[in-house]
């Protein structure tokens, strides 16, 4: 392993075997690196692999890191546990969750996102609540905050709604992502034998990404780490974007304190150009509060420019980057050193069209991810309801898919019979009286099941499982039976057998106890883990580039409103975007493009938007940037408007004593919306609101 490559500070951290240290750096200085070399060092000391619990932000972060360590010090470190939260979590359950008492069992079902929305939407409906009221995504985001203690109270009927879908998990044998952390920190501190096993075990701890950490995942550090303390975190205080889930950017400081560890700060950039880096720099300036506040500087020259274009339209905007990739592709840099940042997922759509157009080839983030994909979920289903027949939601997904003559009215009957006789819905198949032939068809269907069982443990190649599930299920012959949109479908669902093939590699045992294990990956994917490493241009959100790197950024639709968004209303949240921007733009290894555009559709309406304060705050050396300072100034001469606001429509200007000139962006029967300049932002009067005074051009 050859540690010259390392700078001082650096290898001063590599080198900290004993007690806890925390590497406190800005953007691309080598904190991941680091980490990934005192891995190898610790083992090249002698270190015990197996006694090393190393945390990343995404499955493939890990992997990728293993893959890194691999090559350090060679197949030693393939023993080092190295996972995220979740998946080290739902490995610790499988193996201790019967200490929770009689409910578990170790063949628990992790439930997604969208399953967790699915149960509370049949919950409310159970209980007769109005669906709009307890809308699942707000109620699903809030169960998950009360999960995480980042709410003490719900109200009555939020309370009784939470309750029921915790039984139905529980009933279920199943949970959610929230208790896989909850459960884990629940037996560990309650089990004093199951605590002192595993921090005999585990001798030393790393996380990267700590700035994103939770107090529940604080928790769970703390309870993993033995009186050694040999804690190891990484992190950016300036990088911290995770707040909607309780991320805490003090988490840092919380740790110092309490671990009274020692600070080592990496202020060396190795990823980007020096003029991305002073806009970068400059944009982190205005945060208020930073923690552990340091002078970024990089190991390049200055490089090109950073570049900055407003458009008329986000058409032209989009047609604008589609042209500018174009360009810059043919300088050789390939599409998939190109990266498109936008601040939320609906912005992704105009984009593609013009690439389409353009004939680039991309890959959006996000979206409707493979995992959450109807057919590919429904595959999964069958192949977990062969393991595990008493898994009533998997089996209920499939039990008429294809159509087998097996109606609503009978599923609800055989899981009402199951929940009073405390038993699964496939054994309540045989028990119950059902008539004629639907009683035929489920036994049909369980018959099914019982072959798919028999030829899967038989198989002696797990690539095979998709063809089989395919076949006996008579899957493929509906897909068949769908034309085109099955066409499609039948290769999304072929990608899966390379899930199983990898799968098969990748774990030891029966053919049943690799597939529960690929099962769980499956189950615990995140966006950046779905996108291979095609040669396209990746559009994606910029929570989803968290850690990445690319040679040529683009930052879009930087517009107030937007980027900031609208919903950040008070200086903190501000901060918080700001430090969204900052992870955006110190992801540009060479070039760093922003732009942003006046109009803009959104929500089915034509929006006025002015760019992002945060274009200014980068002190770009641009003349349009500074024209537009006095074009705003000037624009706001007081004797040009006249009083009357009654009349005032979208697309006026508008003027007001404090915030200065504006436009009006949107108006409906009781609010008018204005953007001002960027400092003020989008602002909201009542219609016809003294304050406001239409300018007359
Ligand atoms: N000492 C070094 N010499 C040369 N290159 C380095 C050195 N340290 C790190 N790098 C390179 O710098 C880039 C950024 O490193 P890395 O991703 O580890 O930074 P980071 O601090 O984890 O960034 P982020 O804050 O975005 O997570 C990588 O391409 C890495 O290989
Ligand atoms: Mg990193």
């Amino acid at each position: 392993m050859d540690l010259s490559i390392l700078n001082d500070n650096q290898l001063k951290a590599v080198k900290h075997i004993k007690g806890p240290l925390s590497v406190v750096a800005g953007a691309g200085s080598g904190k991941t690196r680091t980490l990934t070399y005192r891995i190898g060092y610790l083992i090249n000391q002698g270190v015990n692999p197996l006694s090393i619990l190393a945390v990343t932000f995404t499955n493939k972060a890990a992997r990728e890191m293993r893959e890194r360590v691999v090559e350090l010090v060679g197949p030693k470190a393939l023993d080092v546990t190295l996972s995220t939260f979740h998946s080290f979590c739902a490995r610790f359950l499988r193996s201790e969750i019967e200490y929770l008492g009689q409910t578990y069992n170790r063949r628990f079902l992790i439930i997604d996102e969208d399953d967790s929305k699915q149960i509370i939407r049949d919950t409310v409906k159970e209980l007769n609540y109005d669906p709009n009221r307890y809308n699942s995504n707000r109620l699903k985001s809030l169960f998950s905050k009360y999960k995480n203690g980042q709410y003490d109270e719900l109200e009555t009927i939020e309370q009784e709604i939470y309750l029921k879908y915790n039984d139905y998990l529980a009933y279920n044998n199943s949970l959610d992502f929230d208790d896989l952390i909850n459960y884990t920190i629940k037996i560990l501190k309650e089990n004093p034998s199951v605590l002192a096993y595993y921090n005999q075990y585990y001798e030393y701890l790393l996380i990267d990404e700590f700035q994103d950490t939770n107090s529940v995942q604080y928790d769970l550090i703390k309870l993993l780490s033995n009186k050694e303390k040999n804690v190891f975190i990484v992190g950016d205080p300036d990088q911290s974007i995770y707040a909607f889930r309780g991320a805490n950017y003090e988490n840092h400081e919380r740790f110092v304190r309490e671990f009274k560890a020692e600070v080592v700060i990496l202020d060396q950039n190795y990823r980007s150009t020096k003029n991305i880096l002073d806009a970068a720099n400059q944009l982190i300036g205005h945060n208020k509060n930073r923690q552990g506040e340091k002078n970024l500087r990089s190991s390049f020259d200055e490089g090109p420019k950073v570049i900055y274009e407003q458009r008329d339209s986000d058409k032209d905007e989009a047609y604008y980057v589609a042209r500018a990739i174009e360009i810059i592709h043919q300088g050789h840099t390939p599409y998939q050193n190109i990266a498109v940042l936008y601040r939320s997922n609906a912005l992704s759509r105009i984009f593609e069209e013009a690439f389409l157009r353009y004939n680039i080839p991309y890959t959006v983030y996000g979206g409707i991810s493979f995992f959450q994909r109807k057919e590919i979920k429904d595959m999964l289903s069958y192949v977990r309801v062969c393991l595990f027949p008493q898994d009533n939601i998997s089996l209920k997904r499939i039990i008429n898919v294809p159509r087998r003559k097996i109606g609503q009215t009978t599923i609800t009957k055989i899981e009402t019979y199951a929940t009073i006789h405390k038993i699964s819905m496939w054994d309540a198949i045989d028990q119950m009286d059902i008539k004629g032939t639907t009683k035929q068809n489920l036994l049909d269907f369980k018959e099914i099941i019982i072959k798919m069982q028999n030829e899967i443990a038989r198989l002696d190649d797990l690539i095979y499982v998709v063809d089989l599930v395919l076949a006996i299920s008579g899957y493929k012959q509906m897909l068949n039976d769908e034309g085109n949109e099955g066409k499609d479908r039948y290769e999304n669902i072929l990608e899966l057998k390379s899930v199983f093939y990898n799968g098969a590699i990748d774990y030891k045992g029966t053919n049943l106890e690799k597939i529960e294990q690929i099962l769980d990956d499956m189950a615990l994917k995140t966006d950046q883990d779905i996108v291979e490493d095609k040669d396209t241009v990746k559009l994606a959100t910029i929570h989803q580039v968290k850690g990445l790197e690319f040679d040529c950024v683009f930052v879009v639709a930087l517009e107030e409103g937007i980027f900031p968004s609208e919903t950040a209303f008070n200086s903190g949240e501000i901060d918080e975007e700001r430090r969204i921007c900052y992870v955006a733009t110190t992801r540009a290894k060479k070039r760093l493009l922003l732009s942003c555009s006046r109009q803009r559709f959104r929500f089915g309406q034509l929006q006025m938007n002015a760019p992002s304060r945060f274009i200014e705050e980068m002190n770009l050396e641009d003349d349009r940037i500074q024209k537009r300072k006095q074009v705003i100034v000037k624009e706001v001469a007081p004797s040009d408007f006249m009083t009357s606001s009654d009349d005032i429509k979208i697309g006026d200007k508008v003027t007001h004593e404090k915030y200065g000139f504006g436009t009006v962006v949107q108006k409906d029967d009781n609010v008018t919306r204005v953007a001002f300049s960027i400092h003020h932002g989008i602002k909201l009067f009542t219609n016809g609101h003294p304050a406001l005074k239409k300018v007359i051009n």
